[in-house]
């Protein structure tokens, strides 16, 4: 297993730098750079090949099996500058046996060394993507390895009922005096409720991950752009006197209270004859149509046209400022901004909350699969003793799909794809 280092700290000034050195000849190359190393950690002076001073450091030891890679690490806390870094990568470079680590392949060590399994690392891409706070509690939630205690569970579950099976295949012959079918079928529902449940709450994982869509709809000239911007914080879209002003969906990414929302901006919608007008409110329609949630911004007294409000949407008079009946927001003024967008979370969070520990289509296609697998297996137990040996390898296709999960089984496949989305020093 070759050493490698990296820098683990984003690049760029800063107070401080981190660069990680993981692998067997980590120490070796510790002690090249400090001349001795410290017990687990202490200031040192690093050095060059011919002495000439780099930095002053806070260096890290960690022994075999104590570190995130769970290799031998030495970690240099060093001034945070680029020359710095540079020069102490060049230096680490140039030890023989040392090369610069791939991106991602600190975490892949990790799990290799099965200090974290596949679900986990899966968490800990998330947690360093997050940007709001609904998107870090989830990803902490997969990283402390929810998913793979789930999967425990499961796997205990439906072992238990093929090790059930397979007793009265080997008592095929004789006459086996308990039919174990009603306790079998017993595990094989308990573990199919809690996989339908998760399997729900991907598509919501989801969306705290990437993200919700909130489309703002109504007829021209209601405020809708102008709506926008005031929620945006700038002006991200053109507004004007002008009915039929917007033509493209604007989309601006923000946090709402802790929620990833992406806010659709769109063409009023009305009856027109302007061809460009025309295909923009088709536009409209299809991305409202498709938004977690809509927000209809009617002019007084309209009703909306060309889209029904679905029971979540939220439907508010715009230019509150001019005086209207009931809930009502300007988004010139930014009157019932506040109250908009606690409507807004409070749908959203409803929903966030059915996001359970499963978070990605990877999982969902396994979970699908363990599911196909015990409803077969099902159909095997309730057709009698003879079909036992079928049911139990029903079972235990089922735990090897719940496997994949967490990486028990061969996942090289996957594993490329799931470090595409590291960066250097991870
Ligand atoms: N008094 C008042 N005027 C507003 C408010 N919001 C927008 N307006 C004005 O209403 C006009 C239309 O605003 P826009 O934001 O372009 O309306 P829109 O719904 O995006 O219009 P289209 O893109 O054409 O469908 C502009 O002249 C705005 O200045 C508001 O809250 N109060
Ligand atoms: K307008
Ligand atoms: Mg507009």
């Amino acid at each position: 297993m070759d050493t490698v280092f990296a820098l683990a700290s984003a690049r760029g000034r800063a107070g401080v730098a981190v660069i990680r050195v993981s692998g067997p000849l980590a120490l070796d190359a510790g002690i090249a750079l400090c001349g001795s190393l410290p017990g687990s950690r202490g200031l040192r002076t690093l050095v060059d090949a011919s002495g000439e001073v780099l930095d002053e450091a806070l260096v890290l030891v960690f022994g075999e099996g104590h570190s995130f890679t769970g290799e031998a690490v030495v970690e240099f806390q060093v001034h945070g500058s680029t020359a710095v870094t540079d020069a102490l990568l060049r230096r680490l470079g140039e030890i023989a046996g040392l090369r610069l680590a791939e991106p991602g392949e600190f975490t892949r060590r990790a799990l290799e060394n099965g200090r974290l399994d596949l679900a986990q690392v899966e968490g800990l891409a998330d947690l360093i993507d997050a940007e709001t706070e609904a998107q870090r509690m989830q990803a902490q939630r997969v990283l402390s390895g929810a998913l793979g205690k789930k999967a425990d569970e499961w796997r205990r579950d439906l072992i238990r009922a093929a090790a059930l099976l397979e007793a009265t295949i080997d008592f095929a012959d004789e006459e086996v005096p308990v039919d174990v079918s009603p306790e079998v079928t017993a595990l094989i529902d308990r573990v199919q409720q809690s996989l339908a449940t998760e399997r729900d709450g991907v598509g919501i994982a989801e969306r705290i991950r990437d993200g919700f869509e909130v489309a703002i709809v109504g007829p021209p000239n209601a405020g809708k752009s102008t709506l926008l911007n005031a929620l945006a914080g700038r002006e991200a879209a053109i507004t004007s006197e002008m009915a039929g002003t917007t033509r493209d969906v604007i989309e601006v990414r923000m946090d709402l209270g802790g929620l990833p929302v992406t806010v659709l901006d769109t063409a009023g919608l009305r009856a027109t004859d302007d061809l460009v007008e025309g295909i923009g409110i088709k536009r409209a329609v299809e991305r409202a149509g498709a938004a977690d949630l809509r927000v209809f911004l009617l002019s007084d007294g309209e009703a909306p046209y060309g889209m029904e409000p679905g029971p979540d949407d939220i439907v508010v008079q715009g230019k509150a400022d001019l005086g209207r009946q009931g809930f009502a927001v300007s988004g010139r003024t930014g009157a019932g901004l506040d109250e908009l967008v606690s409507r807004i979370q409070k749908v959203l969070s409803a929903r966030a909350a059915h996001a359970g520990t499963a978070i990605r289509e990877r999982h969902r296609l396994a979970i699908i699969r363990a599911s196909e697998a015990l409803e077969n297996a099902r159909i095997e137990v309730s057709g009698g003793p003879d079909r036992a040996e079928l049911a139990a390898e029903e079972l235990r296709s089922a735990v090897r799909a719940l496997d994949s999960l967490v990486g028990r089984v061969d996942v090289e496949n996957i594993l490329d794809e799931i470090f595409a989305s590291f960066c250097l020093g991870k």
